[in-house]
């Protein structure tokens, strides 16, 4: 954690699109889900929430705008590496910059801009 998240991920062959790599909407949506689940642990450290001894993560985010750019094809078969790196935090505002490599490989970036503490949003009723 601290300024860093990592997940790792293997994916099943269903998940392929052109041969031998993986869907881009499914990279999106890896980046996607990692980032707003960094944007929150963030969050947490910003407000000094201990992770550690928390059973459920109590700041939930959404994503307002994600950006990937596709570096090379994401080889199927290979576990990926997923990275969040804190770029800032803004009151409810966070942006998180990420990577998505596949062994030495970096496949795809992405920047999730993200927004947190919403009371009374449809998400968290
Ligand atoms: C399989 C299961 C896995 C389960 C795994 C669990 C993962 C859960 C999460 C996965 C991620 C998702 O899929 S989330 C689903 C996709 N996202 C959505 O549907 C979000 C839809 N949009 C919204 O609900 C809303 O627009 C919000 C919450 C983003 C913002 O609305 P709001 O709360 O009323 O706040 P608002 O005042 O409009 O905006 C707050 C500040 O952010 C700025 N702002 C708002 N949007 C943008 C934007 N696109 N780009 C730049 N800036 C923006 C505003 O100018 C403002 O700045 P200032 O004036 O304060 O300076």
């Amino acid at each position: 954690m601290g300024d860093e998240t990592v997940a790792h991920f293997l994916l099943g062959e269903k998940f392929t699109a052109l041969s031998g790599s993986v869907y881009g909407g499914l990279v999106a949506s890896l980046l996607d889900c990692h980032g707003t689940g960094s944007a929150a642990a963030f969050a947490c450290v910003a407000e000094n929430i201990d992770l550690e001894n928390t059973e459920i993560i109590p700041v939930r985010c959404v994503t307002a705008s994600l950006k990937i750019d596709f570096k090379a094809p994401t080889t199927m078969g290979t576990e990926l590496e997923l990275i969040g790196k804190l770029r800032s935090i803004e009151g409810r505002k966070i942006w998180v910059d990420m990577t998505l490599s596949a062994g030495d490989i970096l496949c795809a970036t992405g920047e999730i801009f993200s927004v947190h503490h919403i009371p009374h949003h449809p998400f968290f009723l």
